[in-house]
């Protein structure tokens, strides 16, 4: 695929016929999903919260929380707040260090594996709060999070072996595609600190995915959304997991959660309450009770 850097690429993609654009399509999908591993078997287990506690002093922040997430199903993690929904994703991404209990990636213990480690065996996650290099363009933000992927490293970029040479051409092909992919193509050349909020949002997730991760976490990505902008992160979503990759969402708009996850998983006060289908979630007593009281952007 040809890296295109320029602002007219909309306006290209405009130009073409419903058969060139297809076509166009089909080759950012094939690049967006290059690494994927196509022998996994989708509804297996890919990731297994075993009896997991955190921990802060006296603040048990999850109490033996066990739940799996399935290979290819797009998980919801929700609960009112200070429920330990990000603490999850921290014990998951080696941020936090479980007190006892455990994660377990395509049945390996995570143990005591880095963080860099974490997103090399295929965990990937988005920020509550954006976290980009805002001095550095989109593009280069995403090819960036491909760097964990890369097998020549610092000395191979130094001395420009050719394998290095080879991987950032494929990275930034690579980059270009997710770019594309999340919807801001044309903004690949601009600072990430001038992109517009939701935009930021979008390079946030391309980042992610360009560590080819097997779990991708989403924390809170549609706060300070308008309808709108919810509306097409759905669909978002919908096509990451229809490219094959498997989604843990952390959201408070019930109706996005409702509207996009195959399962639910509610935590209160740290303790796992429920776990089900959306249409089970949704008429379930204890989650009920749980959200009664508490302000919800738009309740169910
Ligand atoms: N590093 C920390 N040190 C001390 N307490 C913490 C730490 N991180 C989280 N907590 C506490 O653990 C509990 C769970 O917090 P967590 O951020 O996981 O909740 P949450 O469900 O993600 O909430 P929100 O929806 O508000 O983001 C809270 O009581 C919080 O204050």
């Amino acid at each position: 695929m040809t890296v295109r850097l320029d602002q007219g690429l909309l306006a290209e993609l405009e130009r073409m016929t419903p058969r060139q654009r297809a076509e166009h399509e089909a080759e950012v999908a094939q690049a967006v999903a290059t690494h994927r591993d196509m022998k996994v078997q989708v509804g297996e287990t890919l990731l297994e919260l075993r009896d997991l506690s955190v921990r802060f002093g006296g603040l048990v922040a999850l109490d033996s929380v066990s739940f799996s997430i399935q290979r290819g199903e797009i998980l919801g993690l929700i609960g009112p707040n200070g429920a330990g929904k990000t603490t999850c994703f921290n014990a998951m991404t080696g941020v936090y260090r479980p007190s006892s209990g455990g994660v377990i990636l395509e049945g390996e213990p995570l143990g005591k594996a880095k963080k860099h480690h974490i997103t090399r065996r295929g965990i990937a996650r988005t920020f509550q709060n954006i976290r980009l290099f805002g001095e550095m363009t989109a593009l280069e933000n995403v090819v960036v999070g491909t760097d964990a992927r890369h097998r020549t490293g610092v000395t191979g970029a130094l001395l420009r072996l050719p394998r290095h040479d080879r991987e950032e051409r494929t990275a930034v092909d690579r980059g270009m595609a997710l770019l594309e992919f999340v919807g801001i193509a044309d903004r690949a050349a601009d600072k990430a600190k001038n992109l517009p909020y939701g935009s930021q949002r979008r390079l946030e997730i391309a980042r992610a995915l360009a560590t080819e991760p097997k779990l991708l976490c989403l924390d809170e990505p549609a706060a300070g959304f308008n309808a709108n902008e919810k509306a097409e992160l759905m669909g978002l979503i919908r096509r990451i997991r229809d490219d094959g990759y498997t989604v843990l969402l952390i959201e408070h708009d019930m109706r996005l959660v409702m509207g996009v996850t195959d399962r639910i998983v509610v935590l209160e006060f740290g303790k796992k309450i429920a776990e089900g289908a959306p249409s089970e979630i949704r008429e379930n007593p204890a989650v009920i009770a749980a959200y009664l009281g508490v302000p919800d952007d738009e309740p169910a």
